[in-house]
């Protein structure tokens, strides 16, 4: 159970009124988050999501909402943060800041077959097209800087293979980030965290993209490689699944074709897109923050995918096929 913040609803009753959205009728709570507390909320003007933020701030969290405001008025499924009469998207509850957001219909496709990776394949391409105009900057908090902060800290809890894999890739990584290549490649706002269980589907129509709280600006390319590294590889063996990649990668370049220089990083970009969440998952396994981290996430599974990616080449961006 993950509802850190209890919210009633007399207490949504008084400050639901700030809204256009009629009175309140029913809240519940939803278990499944970690980071925030949600509530599925219904009011005259119908369903929404509200959510208390634990950990974000009043000065972070702007990026994101806006950046989901921004997504949503250019026609891409995410959910669409609701202004007050002043027009605040913001705005404190028991303290914390909080927010409604458009419910999106449907439930996460955790067994994605290729139809349903193409669809996310389009969505994405789109998204970052969308964003490419948003005026706020924000860098990636999960990217480079942060995986050369935290490889010391993690690292005495590793064997000696792992401690080489670990340093070595962070040095490919680096030195890959300082080439021109590297500088060739598209930028702008990432989702940076597009795993199955942040996608809505109804059947086989993706209804949209949620839980944007590790945007940040990186190459696009960044954001293809975590989505591909999720949903098209057997969970069992962290391998690619060639049917999945070829159907999600076809769909995102026929709507913004990927760059030759992109085609050059690809490789490395997936190993990225695995070092990234190998070192927080070890991070969170070894130096667990606080006590409502629930069940960590095995580290071990994204240590597997590293060393596939370094082992063997995946399907290419686009030709050749
Ligand atoms: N806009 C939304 N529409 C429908 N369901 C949502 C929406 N936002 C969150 N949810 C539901 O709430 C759950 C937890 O949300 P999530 O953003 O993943 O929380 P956390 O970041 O705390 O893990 C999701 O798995 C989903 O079922
Ligand atoms: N996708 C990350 C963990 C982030 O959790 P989320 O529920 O907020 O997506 C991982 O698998 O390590």
């Amino acid at each position: 159970m993950a509802v850190f913040t209890p919210v009633t609803l007399d207490d949504l009753s008084q400050w639901i009124s700030q809204f256009d959205l009629g009175k309140a009728h029913a809240i519940k709570g939803i278990s499944s988050g970690i980071e925030n507390t949600n509530f599925f909320i219904t009011t005259d003007s119908g369903e929404y999501v509200l959510t208390v933020f634990e950990k974000l701030t009043f000065e972070q969290l702007p990026f994101y909402l806006n950046l989901m405001r921004h997504l949503a008025e250019r026609g891409v499924s995410v959910p669409a943060p609701i202004a007050n009469h002043e027009g605040s998207i913001i705005n404190a509850l028991h303290g914390k800041p909080a927010s409604i957001v458009t419910k999106l219909v449907g439930e996460s496709q955790l067994a994605p077959a290729p139809v349903h990776c193409a669809a996310v394949g389009a969505m994405l391409a789109r998204m970052h097209l969308a964003g490419s105009n948003f005026p706020m900057r924000q860098g990636n908090l999960r990217g480079i800087q942060w995986w050369n902060e935290t490889a010391p800290t993690v690292l005495p809890y590793l064997s000696a293979e792992q401690q080489e894999l670990l340093t070595q890739e962070i040095a490919t990584q680096n030195a890959y980030a300082a080439s021109p290549d590297y500088a060739a490649l598209q930028q702008g706002p990432i989702h940076a965290d597009l795993f199955r269980n942040n996608v809505m589907f109804d059947g086989e129509h993706l209804t949209g993209f949620f839980d944007f709280y590790f945007a940040g600006c990186d190459t696009w390319l960044f954001d293809v490689a975590v989505t591909v590294n999720d949903w098209c590889i057997d969970l069992q063996t962290g391998e690619l699944d060639e049917a999945r990649v070829r159907a999600m990668l076809d769909a995102y370049h026929a709507v913004r074709p990927f760059t030759a220089a992109e085609q050059a990083a690809w490789q490395t970009m997936l190993r990225a897109g695995a070092l990234r969440f190998w070192l927080s998952r070890l991070y969170d396994f070894h130096l667990p923050r606080d006590a409502e981290m629930l069940t960590p996430h095995d580290p071990g599974h994204f240590e597997r995918i590293l060393k596939l990616r370094i082992a063997h080449p995946a399907p290419p961006l686009f030709g050749n096929h």
